[in-house]
């Protein structure tokens, strides 16, 4: 296994063919059975059947609060002839049915009247009596083996006399960190260190599990450290994760360590990400489950869920945790590479009256697209990809209510929606503004193709010098409402005290000048090429036009790194890099809507929130916003 070429396994294989190596080395199917109080029982799985011990209720007991009775004295009662009965005895909820007494009033269909308690109607034999074993009868068998305890199953475990369980003890996961740049969450990093943000998730991920996770310290790169704390973490351990050096790097050693601490079942699975993932065995007395994560983090994150979750509900004899899963329909296109299992990162929504997923950013290393996502959708190996607007199948993990109750933002992305989005949540934990960023054209076509609430555009129309509006008539036609959000500063984007003293865009022709231009579609890609046309420049001689980035921040991060001079965008994109700024232009930035939605209930406190001063206030102070015209409807 000293080879770095990682191999391409199906995933139904992998799985297929770690179970085989982890039988075949020895390795415990089941972690032992334990005894637990009832009390402490919740989220573990039991061992055995659990068989009532007794009968719940024990006794004949009254349902109502009211009085207790013969049912034959009460025959022939009605409304028009009661009957008063004389031979009853009072009685509240839960107590023992009185002796000699078969069924109970209730208080309110009672009258106490000098000579006994006069009824209209008869009632039958045992009306609000529950009676014995009506919940659980001695002797039944109250849970299968091979359950995972909830709440309700140990409160009806106690009913039945129950007071200990026989129950699978929890997994004990060992994660080692490896890697010489990898330093304890907390540490200050020096340049190309990072923290260990695996372990910290990897564990919690475990303890979500019902597992015990223990972290061992950061191992540096060598293959022998990484052997001895493999062995050592495998004596203690139903399964050992070690993360990263899993793929084919100088440093990358997880292959070979398996081997020689055990053995290695499968190096690289055809599912992306978590693609270089390691299936083994260690040795020992007895033998360990090992699982090699990639080192980034979303590859880390669900090589878990993929690999290490069915193994340990196998190991407590439980099934995987499922998620519940929704259709939807895909806002664009979603390109896949043929023959590997693709785990796409979605945000999902309700407009239109269909479930609408906006694929995340595809990055392994993108953590924060597993902290937006609302849903994950598989786009299986024999699949290249879906168009957009495919019906496709997403595992949730949000609720739907939640889902149904978010705003659709799809187009050009702006710092004021993620202002509002925050509002909006402090204001009501229900509501979600969830925006997405495919420039301006992009979120126009998801408005008329119905996969959203708002598009957020600036796009400028060359021919007339307008904004947005002509592109509305062009591609959506009638029905459509525009509101302004805000206007807002378009300036070059330079480094601090603005070295090459750029002033503006006839500046741009520089020879010696890095530009980074915007990708075509994008609202500030347009402003460029307008401001361009006016001034008769060719784009061709502006060095660097045709190299592309897809935010602000992605153009202002490319500047603060030394790897472009300059770049069109916004000022909050300049100042989040304390970066310099050459105002250009201001320009509207607008959210087009259906005229329907204007009265939908979901989208008004968005615009409610437009309206309020404190909300205004606040996007000027982030700089280079004017709320002049916030909330005006231009359209
Ligand atoms: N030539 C090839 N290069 C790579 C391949 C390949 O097949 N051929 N696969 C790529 C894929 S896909 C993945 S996924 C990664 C897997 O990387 P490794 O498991 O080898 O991990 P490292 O290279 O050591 O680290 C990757 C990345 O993750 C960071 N990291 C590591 N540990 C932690 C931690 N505990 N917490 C947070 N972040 C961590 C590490 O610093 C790196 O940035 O390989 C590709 N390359
Ligand atoms: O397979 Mo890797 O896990 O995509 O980044």
């Amino acid at each position: 296994m000293n080879s770095p070429f990682v191999s391409d396994v199906p995933a139904a294989e992998a799985h297929a063919a770690w179970r085989e190596a982890r039988a075949a080395a020895g390795c415990p199917a089941r972690v032992e059975t334990i005894r637990v109080p009832v009390g402490e029982a919740v989220g573990r799985v039991t061992a055995a059947p659990v068989w009532a011990q007794r009968s719940s209720p024990a006794f004949d007991s009254s349902a109502m609060d009211g009085i207790a009775v013969r049912a034959s004295d009460t025959v022939g009662a009605s409304e028009t002839s009661p009957v008063v009965v004389t031979d009853f005895e009072v009685v509240d909820t839960g107590d023992p049915l009185p002796p000699g007494y078969d069924a109970v009033v209730m208080r309110e269909h009672v009258h106490r009247t000098a000579e006994g308690a006069e009824l209209h109607a008869a009632v039958p034999p045992y009306q609000h009596v529950r009676s014995i074993g009506e919940d659980i009868s001695a002797a039944e068998l109250l849970l299968p083996q091979g359950h995972r305890l909830r709440p309700v199953d140990v409160a009806a475990c106690a009913a039945a006399g129950v007071v200990e369980l026989a129950v699978r003890r929890a997994p004990v996961v060992a994660i080692i960190p490896t890697g010489d740049e990898i330093r304890p969450i907390g540490s200050e990093l020096r340049p190309g260190e990072i923290l260990d943000t695996n372990s910290l998730m990897l564990a919690a991920q475990a303890r979500e599990a019902g597992c015990e996770a223990r972290v061992t310290d950061v191992v540096v790169d060598d293959p022998d450290a990484i052997t001895t704390a493999l062995r050592a973490a495998a004596e203690n351990a139903d399964l050992v994760m070690l993360i990263a050096g899993s793929s084919a790097g100088r440093d990358d050693y997880t292959a070979r360590v398996v081997a020689s601490a055990g053995s290695v079942a499968v190096h690289g699975v055809a599912v992306r990400p978590g693609h270089p993932v390691v299936l083994g065995t260690a040795k020992g007395d007895p033998a360990t489950p090992v699982l090699g994560v990639p080192g980034y983090p979303v590859s880390a994150a669900l090589t878990f869920d993929i690999f290490a979750a069915p193994v340990l509900a196998e190991l407590e004899g439980a099934a995987p945790r499922e998620r519940p899963s929704t259709t939807a329909r895909l806002a664009r296109k979603l390109p896949s590479a043929f023959g590997m299992d693709d785990w796409v990162r979605v945000r999902l929504g309700r407009a239109q009256d269909q479930v609408v997923a906006t694929p995340l950013p595809r990055g392994a290393g993108v953590l924060t697209s597993l902290v937006r996502a609302d849903g994950l959708l598989l786009v299986p190996a024999g699949v290249e990809g879906h168009h957009a607007g495919s019906e496709v199948r997403v595992e949730l993990l949000r609720g739907l209510s939640e889902i149904n109750r978010t705003i659709v933002a799809i187009g050009s992305h702006d710092l004021v929606l993620d202002l509002a989005a925050s509002a909006l949540r402090a204001a009501d934990p229900l509501i979600t503004l969830a925006s997405s960023n495919v420039g301006s054209l992009g979120g126009l076509v998801a408005l008329r193709d119905g996969l959203c609430h708002i598009a957020g555009s600036h796009l400028l129309d060359p021919a007339t010098g307008e904004y947005t509006l002509p592109y509305v008539d062009k591609l959506l036609g009638d029905g459509i409402a525009v509101i302004r959000l805000v206007h807002r500063d378009q300036g070059l984007i330079v480094a601090p005290g603005n070295p090459l003293g750029l002033k503006g865009i006839d500046d741009l022709t520089q020879p010696d000048l890095r530009y980074v231009n915007r990708q075509r579609g994008a609202g500030t890609r347009a402003l460029l090429d307008y401001e361009l046309n006016q001034r008769g420049i060719d784009p061709t001689t502006i060095p660097g036009y045709a190299r592309e980035e897809h935010t602000h921040l992605a153009v202002a991060a490319a500047v603060a790194a030394g790897r472009a001079d300059t770049g069109l965008g916004i000022l909050a994109a300049a100042r989040a890099f304390n970066l310099d700024f050459v105002p250009v232009a201001q320009e509207p930035y607008d959210l087009v809507l259906r005229t329907d939605d204007l009265s939908n209930d979901l989208l008004a406190p968005l615009w409610d929130l437009l309206s309020r001063p404190e909300f205004q206030a606040e996007v000027e102070a982030l700089g280079g916003y004017s709320c002049a015209e916030t909330g005006r409807r231009v359209r």
